[in-house]
């Protein structure tokens, strides 16, 4: 892990990149709230999730289709996927005075969570899979997608999922428990493991509103790349 965070710190510094942080959690963890409290800092540019492009790739609700017929679409979607957090991930910054970049999730969590679960229930074929994963091998060794920091909004799956259906997403309103402790179980299993390849910074998101900004500001000097040497 220090060497692929090393490698990490030497692409921004000779690219003099942004600091780049991803902001991961299970649906309905607290991620958009967390890029919400973080996009008043002048020099932090906040990217929440694509929502919007997902509900409409030419007329066509991408989300809504991957929830309703999840073996048929999942393919296209997590492609779709690949493609939109690519764009965000290595876009240049959007002015001089940005020195940080954040993120609703990345290309990371799309190969190492939500991919890893559709083979593991066979959302995905076998080939699916392997097609999915060539991308995103060809992606990890040609482009800089490197991040510097994960904050990690973990909560148990019976609390997110009260928290979906009261927010009351159409595509959202079958998701069944399981899926959210599937979701869950697949981020355990990414953040967990020795070789992330950057630091996780993780938040009991479990927690009320309240208590999970007090985390956000007392760990913001931490998740605006203060420990980082610029
Ligand atoms: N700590 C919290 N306590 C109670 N409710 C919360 C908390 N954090 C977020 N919520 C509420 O739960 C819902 C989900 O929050 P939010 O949209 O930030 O999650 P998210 O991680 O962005 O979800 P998704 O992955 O689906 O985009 C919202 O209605 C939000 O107001
Ligand atoms: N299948 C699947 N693969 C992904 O890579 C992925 N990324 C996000 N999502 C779903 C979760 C929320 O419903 C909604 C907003 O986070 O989008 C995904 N679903």
């Amino acid at each position: 892990m220090s060497n692929m965070r090393t490698v990490g710190t030497a692409a921004r510094l000779a690219s003099k990149r942004p600091f780049r942080v991803s902001i991961e959690g299970n649906i309905g963890s607290g991620k958009s709230t967390c890029i919400k409290f973080f996009e008043k800092f002048r020099n932090v540019e906040a990217h929440p999730e694509p929502l919007k492009e997902w509900r409409n790739v030419a007329g066509h609700n991408l989300l809504g289709l991957v929830y309703s017929e999840v073996n048929t679409w999942t393919f296209p979607f997590q492609h779709y996927v690949h493609l939109s957090r690519l764009k965000i991930q290595t876009s240049p910054p959007s002015h001089a005075d940005i020195t940080v970049k954040m993120f609703e999730r990345s290309v990371q969590n799309s190969r190492h969570c939500f991919v890893e679960n559709a083979k593991k229930q066979h959302y995905l074929q076998d080939p699916e899979y392997e097609v999915l994963m060539s991308w995103y091998d060809y992606t990890e060794k040609n482009l800089d997608i490197a991040l510097d920091l994960i904050v990690y909004l973990r909560t148990t799956p019976q609390v997110v999922w009260e928290r979906v259906m009261k927010r009351g997403r159409a595509e959202e309103s079958e998701v069944p428990l399981a899926y959210l402790q599937e979701v869950h179980d697949s981020y355990e299993n990414w953040l967990s493991a020795p070789d992330v390849g950057c630091e996780v910074l993780t938040i009991d998101a479990d927690k009320n509103l309240d208590a999970v900004v007090e985390d956000l500001e007392r760990y913001s000097y931490k998740i605006l790349g203060g420990n980082h040497t610029n």
